[in-house]
């Protein structure tokens, strides 16, 4: 009799509990799972109270997720490695900047044999260039690090509206039993193995949503935001080719890449910010500490990111959708202008 597998989720954001009620739900359905899963939890004050107190009280993340209800078994926990310490599976979702800040705090307090899967949008940046957030995990605490991407709007999800999303994991056992830890009668899972393309297309998704903000900023109809959403698949098509060689062109077509780049350029906070930056004249930072209450936005920072290693490469001219999302959010390029390098790009040449 093998003992069941204890599951932590590292991050209680908005997608964070959202994903947290799914899970709280699932290990319930399973012998494979222990019944209670510990959530890591940014303390923070909240009408007074702690948050964990909040959580664990109410059940309600208040400040991330107001409205839905985690199940009982979700217990929050102020550190890191409280939560972490027992876990065999370790789920990734916070905003990328704390990646490795968490990982520094966990590395020696985990269990050797833990596995991880990341939910986390975006790149890490050092000095030689960019990495994945599933490498960061890999190569910081020494475990297997899978990933899940997706059309999912984390209020829609917790909403219990129906949407798919993939999980990219190369170990087939380990794939199966991810999807039984996330996949619902609403939540529907897909498993490839491409899992690098997987993790690219949720980080990459998130500059072309803010290009997608852009153009509703400046008034255009839907089909100029289809002509960005089509320009951008094809730059994150090139950035895989060019950087991670290797993808299979079927993984965009999973809910990680075309269904996501849709669902974020509809209806993401990077396409709400974007639109508002164009249309008040506020800076990025501005906008977030006034639009989002505490959530994290990753479009700007991942265009920043990606245009690091254009830029270091001579490549920003074959990637001119995402070099000059980077530098209107920069404000080294009009808004404006934007139109300009859809006309000029390369595609039409
Ligand atoms: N929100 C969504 O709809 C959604 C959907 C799919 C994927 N994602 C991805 O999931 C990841 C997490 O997003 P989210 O929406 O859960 O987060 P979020 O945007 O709600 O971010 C806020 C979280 O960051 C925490 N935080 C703030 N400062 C911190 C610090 N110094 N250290 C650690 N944590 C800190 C806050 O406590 C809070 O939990 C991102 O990569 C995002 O792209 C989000
Ligand atoms: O709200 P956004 O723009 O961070 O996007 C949220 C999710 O990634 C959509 O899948």
């Amino acid at each position: 009799m093998t003992e069941p597998l204890k599951v932590a989720i590292v991050g209680s954001g908005n997608w964070g509990s959202a994903i947290a009620k799914i899970v709280g739900h699932n290990v319930l359905k399973s012998d494979d799972f222990a019944t209670e899963v510990k959530m890591y939890v940014y303390e923070e004050m909240v009408d007074g109270r702690k948050l964990t107190e909040i959580i664990n009280t109410e059940h309600e993340n208040i400040k991330y997720l107001k409205g839905h209800k985690l199940p009982e078994n979700v217990v929050a926990v102020p550190d890191a490695r409280d939560a972490c310490r027992e876990a065999d599976i370790l789920i990734f979702v916070l905003p990328h900047q704390f990646v490795r800040r968490i990982c520094s705090n966990l590395q020696g307090h985990i269990k050797p044999t833990a596995v991880a899967i990341s939910l986390i949008k975006g790149f890490d940046v050092h000095d030689k260039g960019l990495e994945l957030i599933s490498n960061v995990v890999r190569t910081m605490l020494s475990i297997d690090c899978a990933v899940l991407m997706g059309a999912n709007i984390a209020s829609e999800v917790a909403g219990e509206n129906y949407c798919e999303a993939t999980i990219g994991c190369k170990k087939p056992d380990f794939g199966k039993l991810l999807k039984k830890l996330f996949q619902t009668d609403y939540f529907r899972i897909v498993v490839v193995e491409d899992e690098i393309t997987v993790e690219l297309c949720g980080a990459l998704k998130n500059v072309t949503a803010t290009g997608a903000g852009f153009v509703d900023g400046l008034g255009y109809g839907d089909n100029t935001k289809a002509a960005v959403i089509r320009l951008g698949l094809m730059e994150m098509v090139k950035f895989c080719e060019e950087f991670y060689p290797g993808s299979k062109m079927s993984t965009f077509l999973e809910s990680c890449g075309v269904a996501d780049l849709v669902t974020t350029c509809y209806g993401g906070r990077n396409r709400r910010v974007a639109e508002a930056f164009v249309k008040t004249g506020k800076s990025i930072p501005e906008l977030e500490k006034e639009m989002l209450n505490g959530q994290s936005l990753q479009g700007p920072p991942t265009a920043a990111e990606i245009n690091i290693m254009l830029k270091a490469k001579n490549m920003e001219d074959r990637f001119p959708l995402f070099t000059a999302i980077h530098r209107i959010c920069i404000r080294e390029l009009e808004p404006q202008k934007f139109i300009d390098c859809l006309k000029n790009h390369p595609e039409h040449m």
